[in-house]
């Protein structure tokens, strides 16, 4: 059994084996009481959110979780439904609680499932909280003399109209009416299903939308690999004679990533929609502040902020930092590369159905494709590059420490003969290369992975440099 641990968003754990009724309840005991203490004063309250997803036995679980913070005293609102994380967030905010548990395992495949904590705030609780959750559970848990009470919480109604609020829906829904733009959302089987509709009022293409546990043997992650369906539908959409604009948007499985296929079928991460929503925010909202990025965001980032004299902010990667800096500056968004975006405009957290509806809007808005919008913002840029990033997987903690002594005993001077210009750890290694391109290599904080990231003015480049750089790992 692993030792219950917070890694970059929440405790995770293979269910029955690590993530068990007996730990979760362990866990929510601990966490409701650092949430007192750390929110008790500012919010005057006594009421935990408690939320879940569509994974096996995530209700059950939830309901577990509300009978212990009940039984430690504190009042709870349980969740009527499944619903993304985001609203969650967005209900501790709205309703003044000391914040929000969600059983989520977010993106990973079907076998886990997590315990996210969220704080008043509406956002992910920073370090220090989740340090004193751990440190807690070596002590006994406290059962109140009191119990509080259970009363339950319908998640969408507030959540949706925090949303529409935002966006201009008359646009996005007269295209979709006149047929000049089909929509089709890829919630794969996650908690995002049946988000847009509700939100526009309207029928879309919603694929993946039954609950299915075991994410049709994948993992609700917004990555090329799990989106056959979706690009199979793009594809046969351009085949329709006089067929209007088509987008496909992605939903990982607890709607806080997102990611996009474009109406010629190209997939587009958030390395590509970051600088597509920074255009429409600063352009047609008129929106100003700083742009949050992470040190594995694209240079496009960067250039599209300096179009807008938008100020720039670097964090390592993991969104508690981005939502750090969204506590203390003002930031018009802040995003990363695994799909994570969240506005200023909203609560310090990402939220894909929100960035889905800034989306929308920027289609509507331009009457063009996202291939369209991507091409002309690198023309403006004058900066056209290709990313990718590969996993791989390590067989011990041996290997970590091998490739870490390695990096810090022996700097790489040169990758596959291009110099190395500069070497930044915010997070990780970073180079950046003489041929314009930059190889980020990072241990990962939530899974047994190295990453390598790498942006480059050519695909074949970006897949050359990754190469080197697998090599380079599986010979130290
Ligand atoms: O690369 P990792 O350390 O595994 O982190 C990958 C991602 O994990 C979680 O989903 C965090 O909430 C994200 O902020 C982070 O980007």
């Amino acid at each position: 059994m692993q030792q219950i641990k917070f890694g970059t968003d929440g405790w995770r754990g293979l269910i029955a084996a690590d993530f068990t009724f007996e730990r979760l309840a362990l866990v929510a005991a601990a966490a409701a009481q650092v949430l007192k203490d750390s929110y008790g004063q500012d919010t005057g309250s006594n009421t935990i959110i408690v939320g879940y997803d569509r994974r096996f036995m995530a209700e059950d679980f939830a309901t577990k979780t509300a009978q212990v913070v009940q039984a430690a005293g504190f009042d709870v609102l349980l969740s009527t439904s499944y619903a993304p994380t985001p609203a969650f967030s967005w209900a501790a905010k709205q309703e003044n609680a000391l914040g929000a548990f969600v059983l989520t395992a977010s993106h990973n495949p079907g076998g886990y499932l997590g315990f996210k904590v969220k704080g008043a705030f509406g956002g992910s609780v920073p370090e220090e909280i989740t340090q004193q959750i751990e440190a807690k559970l070596a002590q006994p848990s406290v059962t109140a003399q009191t119990p509080g009470k259970i009363q339950t919480y319908e998640p969408w109604q507030s959540y949706c109209a925090g949303l529409r609020a935002k966006v201009n829906l008359d646009s996005i829904k007269e295209l979709i009416s006149q047929g000049k733009l089909t929509v089709y959302a890829d919630v794969m089987h996650g908690a995002a299903a049946g988000g847009l509709e509700k939100i526009l009022g309207m029928p879309i293409e919603e694929l993946n939308t039954s609950r299915d546990p075991l994410f049709g043997g994948g993992a609700p992650e917004p990555l090329p690999r799990y989106l056959s369906q979706l690009f199979r539908s793009i594809r046969s959409h351009r085949r329709q004679p006089g067929a209007g604009l088509a987008v496909g948007l992605v939903f990982d499985g607890d709607s806080d990533r997102v990611a996009a296929v474009d109406g010629e079928g190209n997939f587009l991460s958030s390395q590509i929609l970051i600088p597509i929503l920074i255009e429409h925010l600063a352009e047609r909202h008129h929106f100003t502040g700083e742009i949050v990025k992470t040190v594995s965001g694209s240079e496009l980032i960067p250039r599209v902020a300096q179009l807008y004299g938008l100020p720039v902010y670097e964090t390592p990667i993991g969104y508690k930092y981005i939502a750090d800096r969204m506590l203390s500056a003002q930031v018009l968004l802040g995003g990363e590369e695994s799909g994570g975006i969240g506005y200023g405009t909203h609560i310090p957290e990402r939220d894909a159905l929100l960035s889905a509806l800034y989306v929308l809007e920027a289609i509507a808005q331009s009457q063009m494709d996202l291939s369209q919008l991507y091409r002309r913002l690198q023309d403006r840029t004058g900066y056209n590059a290709a990313y990718d990033r590969i996993d791989l997987h390590l067989s011990g903690m041996d290997v970590r420490s091998r490739l870490l002594e390695q990096l810090e005993t022996q700097p790489i001077t040169e990758i596959d003969g291009n110099s190395v210009i500069d070497c930044q750890t915010t997070d990780g290694y970073k180079f950046r290369l003489a041929n314009d391109s930059w190889l980020l290599i990072r241990f990962s904080g939530t899974e047994p992975v190295l990453r390598l990231y790498c942006e480059a003015p050519t695909i074949k480049q970006v897949h050359q440099t990754l190469n080197w750089a697998k090599d380079w790992a599986n010979s130290v």
